[in-house]
């Protein structure tokens, strides 16, 4: 059954949280006074619809509903997460939370996206205190994980379980302070450079371009695989870092930052930035640069997926939690051996596309060999069995490209064993987009020891598993394109 989760304030950052609710399968009602409020969220959604579904290898639960009130007390009904995200104004902050707790459940998490109040400030005067707790996110909220979750000593031990519970199985990743501090601990990053930044450009240093380039072309790209510590010590060399801390320490009393010194704010500051802010992207609508940045991050995230690392780490993490219970987590003796064996349930993401707008060729052949890795686990030659040193080889591979597919949609595929005895298997894929047939991918795989790399026996467990589907799939009778060779009629 869907959970419900209320959005207060539908902004840049409401209407983020409101699409990470939505596309992991919650209701969201949303209170905003803006009469623009459903057509900003609308739009949030639209570009969190093309990039989030497919970050992960696995489909996402189907869409919640989003609705839209004309009162807190009818969006906070029924709703089990509570998130502010109104304007960085304290009183209108103490204002909302009146009205959230007048009338929403005492055991519902009310979050605030706060950038910089401190948890002791937004609970004052509030009916709970213990209710109320920073859930601080980042833009674009839809896909970065990070939530910063500070309680302050208010904060109710249970509820910050709860949180964090629910975090996570938003594929979000609840940093837990333990002390509140003005701005929690990613903002004073942000606004220390922040600062630097505009002394920079002030003093005439360097352009807003030239800094932007400064970060994105070095130590931006270090840092979203290993942050600060772990990358220092990295550079400190094969001594780490305490020869780093040596070698660099004494640059902490030069003039190598001007951090704390706030370069004074005046009108021909803002107009000198946001010349050169308009001269550097102009050319480009913020609705364009939010979906570049997508594009980037999404293909950036997956890349680190792919390594097992920080942020790639946690969509592993969140994608195997998906498939636990169900039929992509099952293994053979759990599955019916009488039909196809489903084998992969996808979006495709926004990296597998081309020039010519759909899904590129070589994802195909991605596609297919994730469904026979799934096969090959569900048989019982998972990661553990192959560090004993068996494992399948790939000999040969036909695809057949049948129909397009493009960015966002979900695909299935599902797999018939054609042979499967001794070393040999001979797999059938194939993948369609609700009942229409995309593509079919055939297969041939030998059994191998890792150690001599020459075909193998598999273990008869693996060995009766296959013949289990194999005898089962026989009586299904050949596909239609199995054995073909391309210039063949279709
Ligand atoms: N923009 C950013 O990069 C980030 C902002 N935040 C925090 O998120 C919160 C919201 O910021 P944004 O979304 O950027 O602002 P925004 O200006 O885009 O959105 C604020 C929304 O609140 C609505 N609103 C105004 N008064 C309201 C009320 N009394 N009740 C309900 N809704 C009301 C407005 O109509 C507007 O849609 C702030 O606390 C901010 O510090 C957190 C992370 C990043
Ligand atoms: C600029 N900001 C302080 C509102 C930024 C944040 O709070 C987090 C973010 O998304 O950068």
């Amino acid at each position: 059954m869907s959970r419900t989760a209320a959005i207060i304030g539908g902004g840049v950052i409401g209407g983020g949280w409101a699409a990470r609710f939505a596309l992991n399968g919650w209701h969201v009602r949303v209170y905003d006074p803006d009469p623009e409020a459903k057509r900003k969220i609308g739009e949030v959604m639209g570009n969190a619809r093309r990039s989030l579904p497919g970050l992960t290898d696995v489909a996402l639960p189907a869409e919640g509903k989003v609705s839209f009130h004309a009162a807190i007390a009818e969006a906070v009904a029924g709703a089990e997460w509570i998130q502010e995200s109104v304007p960085e104004r304290l009183e209108v902050k103490h204002a909302t939370f009146a009205e959230v707790q007048a009338d929403c459940a005492e055991r519902a998490v009310i979050g605030s996206s706060t950038s910089g109040f401190k948890p002791s400030e937004l609970q004052q005067g509030a009916a709970r205190p213990g209710q109320i707790m920073v859930a601080h996110p980042f833009n674009p909220v839809y896909l970065l994980p990070l939530v910063e979750l500070v309680p302050g000593d208010a904060g109710e031990a249970a509820l910050v379980e709860q949180a964090k519970t629910t975090l996570s199985s938003l594929g979000m990743y609840p940093l837990h302070l333990k002390k509140e501090i003005d701005a929690h601990v990613a903002d004073r990053f942000l606004e220390a450079v922040w600062r630097e930044a505009l002394w920079l450009v002030k003093d005439g240093i360097a352009t807003t371009e030239e800094i932007d380039n400064a970060i994105r072309y070095g130590f931006g790209i270090r840092w979203a695989q290993m942050g600060l510590f772990e990358t220092y010590r990295v550079a400190g060399g094969e001594a780490g870092m305490k020869h780093f801390m040596a070698q660099f320490g004494p640059a902490l009393k030069w003039p190598w930052t001007k951090l704390m010194d706030v370069p004074e704010f005046t009108d021909e500051l803002v107009d000198l930035i946001a010349g050169q802010s308009d001269a550097q992207s102009g050319a480009y609508s913020i609705r364009e640069l939010e979906r570049i940045r997508d594009n980037n991050l999404v293909t950036m995230m997956r890349g680190l997926k792919a390594q097992d690392w920080g942020a790639g780490a946690l969509l592993n993490a969140q994608e195997s939690e998906m498939r636990a219970g169900t039929a992509l987590g099952a293994r053979a003796a759990e599955l019916p051996a009488d039909q196809p064996v489903l084998t992969a349930r996808r979006t495709v993401p926004l990296d597998w596309t081309d020039y010519n707008g759909h899904m590129t060729e070589s994802r195909y052949l991605n596609a297919f060999a994730d469904a026979t890795d799934r096969f090959m686990e569900i048989i019982g030659s998972d990661a553990e069995y192959i560090s004993s040193g068996g494992s399948y080889f790939t000999a040969e591979t036909h695809i057949r490209h049948l129909d397009e597919v493009h960015a966002g949609a979900v695909i299935k595929i599902t797999t018939q064993v054609i042979l499967g005895e001794g070393k040999k298997m001979h797999l059938f894929h194939e993948m369609r987009e609700g009942e229409r047939l995309l593509a079919t991918g055939e297969h041939f795989l030998l059994h191998v020891s890792l150690e001599t790399r020459k075909p193998s026996a598999p273990s008869p467990e693996i060995e009766a598993a296959l013949v289990r589907f194999a005898a089962g799939h026989a009586a299904l009778g050949r596909p239609e394109g199995a054995g073909r060779a391309i210039g063949g009629p279709r």
